[in-house]
């Protein structure tokens, strides 16, 4: 079944050009005869940071090495060693303020790495709470499989996605969320490694894919991995601290200290501890040749990490007495110097010399172009699963709509009690419009709640643009349809309820501004909170900022202020007119007003007309159709979700070019300081 599911996949991909055959004579065969595959060769590979006060700082320093298919490269070392940065290296995810220098070649040829060429998995699990395991892989294969494609291949697919990595117990519950029950974090990562592997990439990197799991799920998801490689892909992951169980499964280790090579070569053998029965081809060889042999009964991976984590040096000093030394030669010297003679030793090694060999070879075969792995799907079908997705999702977590209309109801129902057949009295004017400043004002307010929904959404978005699955103009489109139907009842419910208790103006086009005014101002605030969240990851910050916009957008709205007594420069042109709040309030006094008769102050008449009430006590351009108000929040609305898009696409493209460019002037300027 799975080899049935691999090779139409592949067909439908070479049917749509997705890999592009160049040199096929030279294209190696893979285990099981899948002739794409991949060739990672890294040499001298540099990278410098550029720290906030324009210091620069080598992260990587001459790195060389290689990873073959149908092999698992393991990347070792202290933490802050370089590890993540050596694989965002590779896989072209460096940080804007990173400078990288050196040749990466993919198949022998220079490679930009992004956008789903490669998969990628990275530290955390970034799913959705509200989709089943199933669930979760089926609507990633909605995503990018091609729309040709029967449905039943592509379930098939996914039931051999789900068995390959073991998940068949878990397949139909919940990922979990904060009141969903969830599955294992040992099963989350294999979801995210799973969700990788849908589209049979030849190349998988994987950023500490067994941080924070026991040691079963941990060798679980590690012997996951090594079958994986087994079936020709390249695999390279970094590991934080495996245990000697893990450890075997490795093909290749690249240890690092500090950012440099301490040692890359075979892992095999590395269970020996006993280095005099060792083959010249492991690292407890290497480190007994370097003079600090893996002490007996020993983990030889705590021994790797041990001598290559100088932090071991800060520990001795602060705990001194209480050490007890033996005569392991590691306590004789800091390992500080066992890190610099092991680097020393490394680089005038055999294994050096080798690595530098076969990157050379490597980099002479000029193989297949591996072109992206991203989506299939066409534009229609990624908006369609992506809306059908999104709204699983917001209707079966409960703080994301329900908790808000529950809430917006409740807050409903006071204000018609306190506002209950608000009636023509010459107080009901003020009233009226004080109850519809509430309501468009206030109630409107309460969107705001969605915000941690939001982030988490955008979450998700990152990661799955970041591996190429669709596009922004999707997610916008997306997310607009998917919360249309969540809103549209929001604003028919506790606008009913608000209507009929308060008693506004009565007629049916009234009640039909009302509620549409009342949706259009629930969205605008909705869009708004999404451009917020687009920039803003973190939700304390984004609803502050979120609140502070908003309140500003009440205060020129027209009831705290009149308009023509709002300071014209600045906040009546142009802010007034760029908030929904204003064109909300403006439209629905006229929608209540206009048409209504009064009681003046005395008892006696002449009354007070709504056309009088609404020019000469609240200011307003009667002339306007309040049709015209409601439309403009719609132009907001676009105009907002437009920011949105635009917002995502600066942080896309802008920002990291800015930083990049930010970086390197301030590292040239402390350059010329220093000179
Ligand atoms: N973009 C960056 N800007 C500034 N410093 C950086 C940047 N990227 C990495 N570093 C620094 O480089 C060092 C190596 O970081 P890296 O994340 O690659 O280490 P690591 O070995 O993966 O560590 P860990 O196991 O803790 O994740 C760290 O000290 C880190 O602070």
């Amino acid at each position: 079944m799975m080899r049935n599911s691999l090779s139409l996949l592949s067909s439908s991909f070479s049917s749509s050009s997705a890999i592009v055959e160049i040199e096929e004579a030279s294209e190696p065969q893979s285990p099981n005869g899948i002739v794409v595959s991949s060739h990672v060769a890294w040499k001298d590979v540099n990278v410098m940071v550029t720290l906030n006060n324009g210091d620069t700082r080598n992260v990587l320093e001459g790195l060389t090495g290689y990873a073959e298919p149908g092999t698992f490269t393991a990347l070792m070392g202290p933490s802050g060693a370089g590890k993540s940065t050596l694989l965002d290296a590779l896989s072209g995810r460096l940080a804007s303020n990173a400078i990288l220098s050196g040749k990466i070649l993919l198949n022998g040829r220079k490679a930009k790495l992004s956008f789903g060429t490669a998969a990628y998995v990275t530290q955390d699990d970034t799913l959705i709470g509200t989709l089943t395991v199933r669930e979760t892989i089926y609507y990633s294969a909605q995503l990018r499989l091609p729309d040709r494609m029967p449905l039943s291949e592509k379930r098939t697919l996914v039931e051999s996605t789900i068995t390959q990595m073991g998940l068949q117990d878990c397949a139909d519950t919940f990922i979990g969320n904060w009141h969903l029950r969830s599955i294992s974090g040992g099963e989350k990562r294999r979801v995210s490694i799973a969700l990788a592997i849908l589209m049979r990439p030849r190349l998988l990197f994987l950023d500490e894919p067994t941080s924070g799991l026991d040691s079963a799920s941990a060798f679980f998801v590690t012997q996951t991995l090594h079958c994986l490689s087994r079936d020709g892909r390249t695999v390279i992951a970094s590991i934080h601290q495996p245990s000697s169980e893990v450890f075997e499964l490795f093909d290749r280790l690249y240890l690092l200290s500090g950012g440099k090579t301490v040692y890359f070569g075979q892992a095999s053998a590395a269970n020996q501890a006993r280095y005099t029965s060792l083959t010249r081809d492991s690292p407890s060889f290497f480190f007994a040749e370097a003079g600090f042999p893996c002490p007996s009964f020993r983990n030889p991976s705590d021994h790797f990490l041990r001598c290559s984590n100088s932090d071991f040096d800060k520990v001795k000093a602060t705990l001194r007495e209480l050490i007890k030394y033996n005569d392991d030669p590691l306590n004789k010297i800091t390992t500080a110097e066992v890190i610099r003679s092991l680097v020393d030793f490394y680089r005038h090694s055999q294994y050096c010399y080798v690595a530098n060999e076969t990157v050379e070879e490597l980099s002479k075969v000029k193989g297949t172009v591996l072109d992206s792995n991203g989506s299939q799907a066409s534009f229609f079908m990624q908006s369609y699963t992506l809306t059908k997705r999104s709204f699983v999702n917001m209707s079966r977590d409960f703080g994301y709509y329900w908790l808000r209309i529950v809430i917006y109801l409740v807050v409903s129902i006071c204000l018609g009690t306190i506002y209950l057949n608000v009636g023509t009295k010459y107080n009901s004017i003020q009233a009226r419009a004080a109850c519809s400043s509430f309501v468009f004002g206030f109630m409107t307010f309460m969107s705001i709640g969605g915000f941690p929904s939001f982030v988490e959404d955008m979450k998700v978005f990152q990661r799955e643009r970041m591996n190429g699955h669709y596009g922004v103009i999707v997610f916008v489109i997306s997310n607009t349809l998917s919360a249309m139907p969540f809103l549209i009842l929001i604003a028919i419910l506790s606008g009913t309820v608000c209507y009929f208790m308060v008693h506004f103006h009565p007629g049916f086009s009234h009640y039909l501004f009302f509620v549409l005014a009342l949706y259009a101002s629930i969205t605008a605030v909705e869009s708004l909170m999404m451009a917020i969240a687009s920039v803003v990851p973190n939700f304390l910050m984004g609803i502050i900022i979120g609140a502070g916009i908003l309140g500003i957008s009440m205060l020129v709205s027209g009831f705290f202020r009149l308009p023509y007594d709002i300071p014209k420069p600045v906040w009546r042109y142009p802010v007034s007119y760029l908030t929904f709040d204003f064109w909300a309030v403006q439209g629905q006094y006229k929608n209540d007003l206009k048409g209504l008769i009064f009681d003046n102050q005395s008892p006696h008449p002449p009354k007070i007309t709504g056309e009088y009430a609404l020019k000469h006590i609240f200011q307003i351009d009667v002339n306007r159709s309040k049709w015209v108000d409601l439309s403009a929040i719609f132009s907001l609305i676009i105009i907002y979700r437009v920011i949105f898009f635009i917002m995502i696409k600066i942080n896309e493209d802008v920002t990291p070019w800015l930083r990049g460019y930010i970086a390197r002037r301030k590292m040239q300027q402390n350059g010329a300081n220093q000179n």
